[in-house]
This record gives C-alpha cells, structure tokens and sequence, in this order.
C-alpha cells in the first residue's frame, strides 16, 4: 500500500546521483543561491590578465613538490659522511641537510625532477609576480579602490622573495653558504643591535648549528602560510571589487564586459594551470638548475653563478658597488659600505609600493563613486608621468641587477670589473632621469600618433600619384570601433592653487604642501604632459572633405 504523498517520486524514480549531492550540499552549505549569485560573474578578456593566474598556478605546483620535498629532506647540520651515489663526494663530512639534498637529486625515485620543478616554479612565480606588478602598474589598475589589493599584492612579492630566500639556503651547499653569509654581513652593518640579531638569528655565533632548522620552519610554514592567507584575500578582493578592462566599445567604468565564470573562465582557466604546470615541467625536465652538486658543501670560497640571484640581486647590487666607505669612532665601526645600501634596499621596494597613494594625492583621483565602480585601464601612453615613473624604477633595479651580478658580465664578456662598478655608480643617478625624461617623450608622440589617426586615418603604404605629379600616401579611415578606443581616455586638468589674493585684497596662506602638489599636478596634467584629445569639430571639419585624403 502507498501513500499519495510518495507517488510521484516513485513514478519519477531516483534523481541522478550527482543532483542528490548538490541537494545534500545545499541543505548544508547553501550552495545554490551561492552559485546562481558567482556562477554567471562576468570576467574581462585580455592576454595581461593571464599573469595573475601565472602567479596563482606557480604557487600551487610550489605546494605541491615543496610538500614531495619535505618527506625526503632533513633540516639538520648535524656532520654526516657521505655514501650515496654521488661518487666524487664519497666519504665527505657534510650537514645532514646536503646530504639529504644529494639524496633527493640522486636517490629518490623523481625526487630530481621534483626539486628542479620546485627551483623553476619558485622563479617563475616571482618572475610572475613582478611582471603581474608592471601590469597592474603601467594600467592605473591600482587606483582607487584596489589600493588595499596593491598592497596586499606587494607584500606577497616581498614575502615571495624571502621565502625563496629562506628555501635556496636548506640544502646547506656552496650558494647556500654564501648567501647567509651575505646576510650576515648585512645585519651585523646595523649599528647596535647588528650583533644581538645575528645571535639571535643563529642562535650564537655565526653560522652556528641551527639556521637550518630555522629557515626550515621560517620557508615551510611560516612565510608560506602568511601569504596564503594573503592570496586568498586577494582573490576575494579581485572577485568583490570585480575585474577592470581596457576601453572599447560597449564598455564604461560601471559594467564588465567579457566571459561568465561557468563554464567559459573555469574551463580556460582549469586548461591553463595545466598548460602552467606542462611548460614548467618540461623546462624543469632539461634545464638543470642549482646543481648542489659540483661545488660541494658550504666553503669559504667564491659562490656559484646561480638564477635565483635574480630575485634579490639587486640588493647584492647595491652592495657591490657601494664604495667600502667606513667610521671609526669610540672603539668602534660603522660600515657605510655595507648599511646604506642596507637601507636604500627597502626604499627602492618603498618607492614603488606607496605610488598608488602619492599618486591619488597628487591628481586628487578618487572618485566619489560606488565602491564598486572601476577605474577603466589607462593604455600606458595616456599616463605619461606615471609610465615614466615605472620605467624609471625599473632602470633603477636592472642597473643594480647588473651590479649584482658584476662578475658574470665581466667574465662572460670579458671587461674590466671596475669598469662595470664605475658604470653602475654613474648609470644609478643618471638612468633613471635619463629613462624618464626619454619615455614621457615617446608617451607623448604616441598619443600624437593616435590623434593622427583619429583625424586622418591610418597609413595605408599605398602611394599615389596626383595628375600635377605630387606624390601621396593614401590615408584609410579607421573603424568606429579603432575611433571609440582612441578617444575614450578621460583628460584630467591640473589641481590649480588659485588666486592668492581674495576680493577684498586679502591675502590667502598656501602651504608649502598645497604648492608642492599644484606642481607635481602640472607634471601629470599639464599641457607639456598630454597631447588634447581630437575635438568632434576638429573630426568633423578635416572629415567633411578639404583636408582628407
Ligand atoms: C601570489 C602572488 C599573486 C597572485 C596569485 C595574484 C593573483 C591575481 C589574479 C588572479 C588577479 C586577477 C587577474 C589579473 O589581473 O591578472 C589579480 C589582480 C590584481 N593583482 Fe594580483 N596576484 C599576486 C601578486 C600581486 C602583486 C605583487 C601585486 C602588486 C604589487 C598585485 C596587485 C593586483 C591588483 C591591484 C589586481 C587587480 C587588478 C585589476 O582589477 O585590474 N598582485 N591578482
Ligand atoms: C612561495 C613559496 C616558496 C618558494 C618561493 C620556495 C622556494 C624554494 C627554493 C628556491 C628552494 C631551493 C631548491 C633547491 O634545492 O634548488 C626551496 C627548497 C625547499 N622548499 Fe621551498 N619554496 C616555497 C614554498 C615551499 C613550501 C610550501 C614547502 C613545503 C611544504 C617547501 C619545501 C621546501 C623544501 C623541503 C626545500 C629543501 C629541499 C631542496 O632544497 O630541494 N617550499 N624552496
């Protein structure tokens, strides 16, 4: 007998497996109203916007080998002798973290492969995430109100440093050596308290019988945990705040125009962490990188050229070629050589990571709008001060990168080191103005360029010859579509000061700050830094006829 409640679930039969896990799910979780709210969020489409998922998918095949690597590594300097199959190295004293880093490169089933993957994502990742940085830089996408998420994003790439730091000095070898070493000098520069952080650090002297261990917990769980609480809060802001685009057609500072999540971004972006992971492996799979292997365990000796000098090059940069410059005073020495650079280190990072904020302050960009509403993405040329700025930093960093690696120049191109030194001291001061003064010029012959083509067209490399014998190069219109993208940067005027003088004679007081920021106002906004957009008159009149060709 059944009851009539039960008969029609019984003629439909049992739902599909899977619908009974979502009903399962949403009786728990609420997800359906979660998904119907995120499923169709729509997501902009540009080739830049690839990097951030780069930085993502890197960090995820981190994880993943650092994980493999943990179950093999040791993180001790306890002495050992050596007896793997490494046979040069055979019956060496050596820290228990070498040995069992030739162990992984030359006994675990995988375990080279895997430490390679784990180098070569860990450059990459930062590589990423410097590149990602530049993106987001040279596009304005930092403004208001994704400031927060700027600097969520440079912490994550100072953090990223250090743990790549921290990770390059487990294996305890030749590199590794050198670069605690490096660091050590560098703390024990500061004045004071130099000497009590290194002991601290070391646990006593120098190197002393745990930083191993330490660094062990500091790259495995400490730094990585913090910035995966940060990544997760990136994401979430990058989802709340909704993606910025480029202008085009169709798209405003109040709507997005691109791919729903489901199914279209999912699938692109699940077919691209494999696409990440692919091209890492095989890069990893012929390309040897660190080999520990050579150069043998820590020693007083030079250090192996290695890649990951890339990432904190710069600092060794500044280091190199600082002059040895010290004081000898009351029994002791201050070491400029070594503590300027020391400090001009995280002023270099600084510079970059307070723009957004300078910036908003000097334009007064901060649109009282919707916190949701977004900025549309500057085409770099339309912000000439700030391209200039960024490529100026950027020189600031290459210049000290090739400081950082002076010996490698000189050796591989055969100069004199001292030459490189004296080129690097000079191109230090002189590059970046060089680079800023030359790069705010070509922004703006570039938009000269663009307001050419809007009034005249594109140069169509078609010559002709006029009946009285003059020579022209025939000019084709642009689409509609070309019109809209070239013209749809918005012009912002100058923050002026005002007259000094009210009506009654009186004078008003401008501080020195309000004057500061009518000037750097004038550099942003000023008629030397933005070629006036083409007028529809102007348009019109050279477009009706006399004029066209
Ligand atoms: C672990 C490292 C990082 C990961 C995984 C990551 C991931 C992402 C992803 C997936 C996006 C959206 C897609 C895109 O625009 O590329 C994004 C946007 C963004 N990222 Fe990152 N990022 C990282 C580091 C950084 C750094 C170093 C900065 C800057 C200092 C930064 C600043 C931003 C900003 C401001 C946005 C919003 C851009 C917009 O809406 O146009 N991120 N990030
Ligand atoms: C942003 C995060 C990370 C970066 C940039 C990074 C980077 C590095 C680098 C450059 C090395 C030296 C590799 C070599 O021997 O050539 C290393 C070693 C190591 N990493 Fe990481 N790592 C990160 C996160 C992790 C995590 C999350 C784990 C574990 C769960 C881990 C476990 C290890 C271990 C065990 C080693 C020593 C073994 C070895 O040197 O091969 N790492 N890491």
């Amino acid at each position: 007998m059944s009851t009539a409640a039960n008969e029609p679930s019984r003629s439909r039969g049992k739902a599909p497996a899977g619908e009974r896990v979502a009903d399962w799910a949403d009786g728990r979780l609420g997800i359906y109203s979660l998904a119907k709210a995120n499923m169709r969020k729509i997501f902009p489409d540009h080739w830049s916007f690839m990097l951030g998922e780069v930085c993502l998918y890197s960090f995820i095949i981190i994880i993943l080998t650092g994980v493999y690597l943990t179950l093999f590594f040791h993180p001790s300097m306890a002495e050992v002798e050596y007896h793997g199959s490494y046979v040069p190295l055979q019956g060496q004293m050596m820290s228990e973290a070498y040995a069992s880093t030739l162990d992984i490169s030359f006994d675990v089933r995988g375990g080279l492969l895997i430490r390679q993957i784990h180098h070569w994502a860990a450059l990459i990742f930062l590589a990423g995430m410097f590149v990602h940085m530049m993106r987001v830089f040279f596009t304005g996408a930092f403004r208001k109100p994704r400031e927060v998420n700027w600097l969520f994003g440079f912490l994550l790439l100072v953090l990223g440093m250090f743990t790549g730091f921290t990770g390059y000095s487990l294996p305890d070898d030749l590199l590794s050596g050198t670069g605690i070493r490096f660091m050590e000098g560098a703390i024990l520069s500061v004045p004071i308290v130099g000497t009590y952080i290194s002991f601290f650090l070391f646990g006593g002297e120098f190197p002393g019988h745990d930083f191993v261990s330490r660094f062990y917990s500091i790259h495995i769980l400490l730094l990585p945990g913090i910035m995966l609480g940060l990544l997760v809060g990136h994401l979430i802001l990058v989802f709340y705040h909704k993606h910025t685009q480029f202008a085009g057609p169709g798209k405003t500072n109040k709507n997005v125009v691109g791919m729903p999540l489901l199914p279209v971004y999912t699938a692109k972006a699940g077919g691209f962490f494999f696409l990440v992971f692919g091209v890492i492996s095989v890069v990893s799979a012929i390309a040897t990188i660190n080999p520990i292997w050579p150069s043998g365990p820590t020693g007083p000796t030079r250090s192996p050229p290695a890649p990951s000098r890339l990432v904190l090059g710069f600092s060794e940069g500044l280091i190199r070629v600082m002059p040895g410059w010290e004081i000898n005073a009351w029994g002791h020495t201050l070491v400029l050589g070594v503590f300027v650079p020391l400090l001009i280190f995280p002023l270099v990072l600084a510079a970059i990571a307070v723009y957004p904020f300078i910036e908003s302050w000097v334009t007064g960009y901060k649109r009282e709008h919707y916190i949701l509403d977004r900025p549309l993405l500057d085409r770099p040329r339309n912000a000439p001060t700030r391209t200039a700025f960024g490529v100026a930093w950027l020189t600031v960093y290459f210049v000290l990168l090739i400081g950082g690696g002076n010996d490698l120049w000189a050796t591989h191109f055969h100069l004199s080191i001292n030459a490189i030194t004296w080129f690097v001291r000079i191109a230090f001061f002189v590059g970046p103005v060089v680079a800023f003064i030359a790069t705010k010029r070509i922004c703006l012959g570039l938009q000269r360029r663009d307001k050419d083509k809007v009034l005249h067209g594109r140069e169509s490399a078609i010559i002709k010859r006029l009946p009285h014998g003059e020579f022209i190069e025939v000019h084709e219109p642009i689409s509609q579509e070309q019109l809209h993208t070239l013209t749809a940067h918005e012009q912002y005027k100058p923050a002026e000061i005002g007259p000094t003088v009210d009506e009654n004679g009186v004078e008003r007081k401008v501080s020195g700050t309000q004057k500061l920021r009518a000037k750097l106002s004038e550099s942003y906004y000023g008629e030397e830094s933005q070629i006036p957009k083409p007028t529809v008159e102007e348009y019109k009149e050279i477009t009706s006829g006399h004029g066209h060709h």
